[in-house]
């Protein structure tokens, strides 16, 4: 029978399921399906799973889990069981958790259960308090007859993701040698105890005494010279690997696409960018700590054996006890450190989100419940640090009294040895100190062994950042730009957010030539802005495509419609900065005229007179200084400075009085550019040449705005509440 067969039949056996966390806010279920895979042997990697099944930021339904199941070759059972039942599932398996999150369960206990929740990692669950999360909907999951096992991915190297620095050879090499010349001081320092006891003591030798401790004194003041001078060299070598390889990271995460940022949470990524620190720490701590340690411990070893041999087998024993017990307490440590991690990134998203929307918390009175929840996630922190905590105490206790035994062991050994003349006292106390120096040295050496390995968390949180492509984009010529005439046509383009989503966007084609102004129209959620995202190159077409004059967008990535495109869009943001600043976005040489053309066209002039400090105007954090229609009269300022072919403007002008919109709108007319505008105001789709009547994510009528009102679509009427105005029919 087909060994595949027994796989999937639950023995018993305990195998370990991976745990595989989450990166993404909704990737829950697509982790969960990673790390049921993993415990069938098939170790897959959550970015290759992410290309493979695109999730949209609504997250992963069942269905869509069974599906992507269904494609990896696993067999899968959704049932309904009560608690009391969960033993009689085929473990491992999925579990829909507090109706929006899925977790793996792992194993039924009679008091408790073991989950990984791809959020934060293994934990145990009292059943009692089961009900209160699950909802009673299980995935069974196990290997087909198809299934393949795939090896364990290499653990990223620290150098894919250093990338490269420039100067440092030279100061690392200048490092080594002189750290290793200390420690030849070092070495020569327990011979001074041996020479007084074996040969001042014995016999009463005072000249010799002096001689010894001059030549001594001289060693230790060129040992704290060279000292002062390699933890110089470190300082200037730390700090410039620091700054280079955070400006690589920053620089790498600035060119990222954008749904990276949307993906995740603002805590997480900054809490992954903050990595690069502890690596760094790490590494020149412990790589270098590493390098010297590895080659002092074997001179020492040599002086030690070269003492005693007996001696020596003792330490070494010690010695491969310590190892072994590093080597038992990794694994906990390093899912704890993770854990930790992780909940302090989702503590400080917490708060930078709290500190973003302290307006709508006051306003809504609610502070104290964001209070109570940030409470809670520092808590389940400090537990999860607490957990680190326990664990390296107890390590600590262990080490403390296997270095004693160790300690009385030689003494004993060494003083019948010196009973029995096989060694001197002063030889005995020269050993004794070479053993802690041997002890040390081999102990940092064995944790500076595993600190590396432990950098994996780090690496894996940083790896994150790093090993996102960012946008493809080709390199761009002047020229090529100069050539594009602001035309535009979509060939049956058609968009969803996730596969087994509904499409957003469905086969719209059409052409906007040159100079046009186009108003893009339909009811809220009709698609609109995934239509203006997608002209943009912020998303990517499902099917179809874009061309720009009579270049693909595809083939030639965002940054050549970002090169001829200006644009206000809903969630537009401003610098702190002044006014000129943003407008002009940091333009080292400030073109005056152009500033006050577009700060005219955008209606701005008066506003600016009214600012004490006119264009030096700070704006605030986000433009919290200004009101929301002078927001948007910059932005679209903004826009326009840049000297843009085609103005795409996504109801950048509805904080507008209408008076206002319309002198924009007149002076917008007369610009020799392509307008492509989102509106729901009448008297800017009256402005436009063309209508685009857009409804769930067809293109139901390309036509011009009279024959548009005609049809009565959009229609003087009322709304329910009996308010009049312009209304969709
Ligand atoms: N990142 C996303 N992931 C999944 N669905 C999304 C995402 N962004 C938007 N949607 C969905 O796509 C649909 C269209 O949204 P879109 O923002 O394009 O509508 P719109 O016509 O611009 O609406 P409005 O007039 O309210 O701005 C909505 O149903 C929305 O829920």
């Amino acid at each position: 029978m087909n060994s595949k067969f027994f796989e999937g039949i639950n023995f018993g056996f305990s195998k370990n399921v991976p745990v595989v966390l989450q990166t993404e806010l909704t990737e829950c279920g697509l982790s969960c399906v990673a790390m049921i895979s993993g415990y069938y042997g098939a170790n897959e990697n959550l970015t290759d799973l992410r290309r493979k099944f695109p999730l949209s930021l609504k997250g992963m339904t069942l269905r869509q889990i069974i599906e992507v199941c269904g494609r990896l070759h696993m067999s899968n059972r959704a049932v309904r069981v009560e608690v009391e039942e969960l033993r009689e599932l085929k473990l491992p398996c999925i579990l829909h958790w507090e109706f929006n999150h899925f977790v793996v369960l792992k194993a039924v206990g009679r008091k408790t259960v073991t989950i990984v929740d791809p959020g934060h990692g293994e934990r145990k669950v009292a059943v009692s308090e089961l009900s209160n999360s699950f909802t009673g909907v299980a995935l069974e999951v196990w290997p087909d007859i198809e299934f393949k096992k795939t090896p364990p991915e290499a653990p990223i190297k620290i150098r894919e993701l250093t990338g490269k620095f420039h100067g440092v050879n030279g100061t690392f090499a200048q490092i080594i040698g002189l750290a290793l010349s200390l420690e030849v001081f070092a070495l020569l320092s327990p011979l001074f105890m041996q020479w007084v006891l074996d040969n001042v003591i014995v016999a009463n030798d005072k000249n010799l005494l002096n001689t010894l401790a001059i030549g001594f004194i001289f060693l230790i003041l060129l040992q704290q010279g060279i000292g002062a001078f390699r933890s110089w060299i470190m300082m200037y070598f730390g700090t410039s690997m620091s700054v280079q390889w955070r400006s690589n990271v920053f620089r790498h995460l600035m060119s990222l696409p954008i749904s990276y940022f949307e993906r995740r949470q603002l805590g997480d990524v900054v809490s992954r960018f903050g990595s690069v620190d502890s690596i760094l720490q790490t590494v020149t701590s412990s790589f270098l700590g590493g390098v010297i340690d590895g080659v002092m411990t074997f001179i020492t070893l040599i002086m030690m054996f070269l003492y005693s041999v007996e001696l020596g087998l003792i330490s070494v024993s010690t010695m491969l006890l310590y190892g072994l017990g590093r080597l038992l307490w990794y694994r906990p440590l390093r899912e704890s450190t993770s854990e930790t991690i992780v909940r302090g990134a989702k503590t400080q998203s917490h708060f930078l989100e709290s500190i973003r929307g302290i307006k709508a918390l006051q306003l809504f009175g609610k502070q104290n419940i964001r209070v109570s929840a940030w409470q809670s996630l520092v808590v389940d922190q400090v537990n999860a640090g607490l957990k680190t905590q326990k664990l390296q105490l107890l390590y600590q206790q262990w080490n403390g009294l296997l270095f004693s035994l160790e300690g009385i062991v030689i003494i004993w050994v060494g003083a019948n040895m010196v009973m029995e003349s096989a060694l001197t006292v002063g030889m005995l106390m020269a050993f004794n100190s070479y053993r802690s120096r041997f002890d040390g040295r081999v102990g940092s050496l064995i944790d500076n062994y595993f600190s590396m390995k432990m950098l994996r968390v780090q690496a894996e949180r940083l790896g994150d950042i790093i090993q996102t492509s960012p946008d493809e984009n080709i390199v761009l010529d002047e020229r090529e730009l100069e050539k594009l005439d602001g035309s535009l046509e979509l060939k049956g383009l058609t968009f969803r957010y996730a596969q087994g989503e509904a499409a957003i966007i469905k086969r719209i084609s059409c052409a906007i030539q040159p100079g046009e102004c186009v108003a893009i129209v339909g009811k809220t959620g009709s698609g609109k802005t995934t239509l203006l995202n997608l002209i943009l190159g912020s998303l990517k077409p499902t099917h179809g495509e874009i061309l720009l004059g009579n270049k693909d967008l595809g083939m030639n990535g965002p940054n050549l419609v970002r090169g001829v495109t200006g644009t206000v869009m809903q969630d537009d943001v401003l610098f702190a900065g002044s006014l000129a600043d943003n407008i002009t976005f940091w333009d080292n040489e400030i073109d005056q005229d152009h500033l006050d053309y577009c700060i005219n066209m955008a209606m701005l002039k008066d506003d600016i007179g009214k600012f004490q400090m006119g264009l030096n105007t700070l704006v605030g954090d986000m433009g919290s200084a200004l009101s929301a229609g002078q927001k948007q009269r910059v932005l679209l300022a903004r826009a326009l400075y840049k000297k843009p072919k085609i103005l795409i403007l996504d109801e950048a002008t509805s904080n507008l009085d209408v008076n206002t919109e319309a002198a924009i709108n007149a002076g917008l007319r007369t610009l020799k550019l392509t307008r492509i505008v989102v509106a729901h105001r009448l008297s800017s789709i009256e402005a436009a040449d063309r209508v685009l009547y857009i409804e769930d994510g067809c293109l139901l009528l390309d036509t011009t705005p009279k024959l548009f009102f005609e049809t009565g679509i959009y229609r003087s009427g009322s709304s329910p509440s009996g308010e009049a105005g312009q209304i969709f029919a």
